[in-house]
C-alpha cells in the first residue's frame, strides 16, 4: 500500500501511448502533449519493443528562467509496479506514478536542467522546474534533464550514464548507492529520499529499503 492514502488514479485521466520513432513514422505524426513548453526529439534507433534504446529526450520548446516551473505533473497515475518510467514520489513499495505525458522523455543527468518537485502529500503541488541553482535557466532546444536519484531510491533498471558531465557519477542505480553530499551537490533533493537515507544513516549501513 503507498504510504499516505495515495490519491492518484489507477489510469491517467487522458489516455496516453508513448510516441516512438516507428510508431510515429519518423516523428511525423507525432502530437506533443505541452507543445508551447517541450517536445521529444526522437532517436532513429529507438523503435519500440525489445530494441528499445531509449535514446530519445525531451528538449525545451522555449527559454525557461532558473527556478521557473516549467509544468505541474497533470496526468500521473499510480504505477502498477516500479519500472524504467515510473518516478518515485514516497518511501512506500507503492510510492511509484507514471508520467503519462512526453515527461516521460526527460533523461537523467548528473548535471541535470530541471528538477521534479514532489512535496509530500501535496500532488496538486508536484512539478517540474528548471533548476534553482543554475543561472542560465533552460534555452529553447536545450534538453531538459533531471537527477533521478532525487526521486528514486533503488531504480528498477539501473544504466552507465551517457550525460557527459564533468561530476559524472558514472553508474545510476538510485539515491540508496550514493552520499548525501553527491546527492545534494547536484541540486534538488526531495524529502522521502532524504527520509531513506536517514534511515539508512541510522541503521548504520548501506542497504536501507
Ligand atoms: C524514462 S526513460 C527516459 C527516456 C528515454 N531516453 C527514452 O528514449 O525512452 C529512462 C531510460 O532512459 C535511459 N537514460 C536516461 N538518461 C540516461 C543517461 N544519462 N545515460 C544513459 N541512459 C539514460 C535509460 O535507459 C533509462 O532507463
Amino acid at each position: 500500500m503507498p504510504t499516505a492514502l495515495s490519491p492518484l488514479p489507477l489510469q491517467p485521466p487522458v489516455r496516453w501511448t508513448k510516441p516512438t520513432h516507428a510508431n510515429t513514422h519518423g516523428g511525423k505524426t507525432y502530437k506533443p502533449t505541452h507543445p508551447d513548453l517541450f517536445r521529444v526529439e526522437f532517436s532513429a534507433s529507438s523503435g519500440g519493443g525489445d530494441e528499445e534504446e531509449y535514446s530519445s529526450r525531451l528538449v525545451a520548446s522555449r527559454d525557461f528562467g532558473p527556478d521557473e516551473r516549467i509544468t505541474k505533473l497533470t496526468n500521473i497515475s499510480l504505477a502498477p509496479e516500479k519500472a524504467y518510467s515510473s518516478v518515485q514520489f514516497g518511501t512506500g513499495p507503492r510510492d511509484h506514478l507514471e508520467l503519462n505525458s512526453d515527461l516521460l522523455f526527460m533523461n537523467h543527468s548528473c548535471n541535470p536542467t530541471a528538477e521534479i518537485h514532489l512535496p509530500s502529500h501535496r500532488p496538486e503541488e508536484w512539478e517540474v522546474r528548471a533548476r534553482s541553482s543554475s543561472t542560465q535557466g533552460i534555452k529553447e532546444g536545450e534538453a531538459i534533464t533531471f537527477f533521478y536519484p532525487s526521486t528514486e531510491w533503488d531504480m528498477a533498471q539501473g544504466f552507465d550514464c551517457s550525460c557527459g558531465a564533468t561530476n559524472c557519477l558514472g553508474k545510476i542505480q538510485g539515491a540508496k548507492y550514493l552520499s548525501v553530499a553527491q546527492l545534494e551537490e547536484r541540486g534538488y533533493v526531495n524529502e522521502h529520499i532524504l527520509k531513506l537515507k536517514e534511515a539508512q544513516e541510522a541503521n548504520g549501513n548501506t542497504n536501507g529499503q
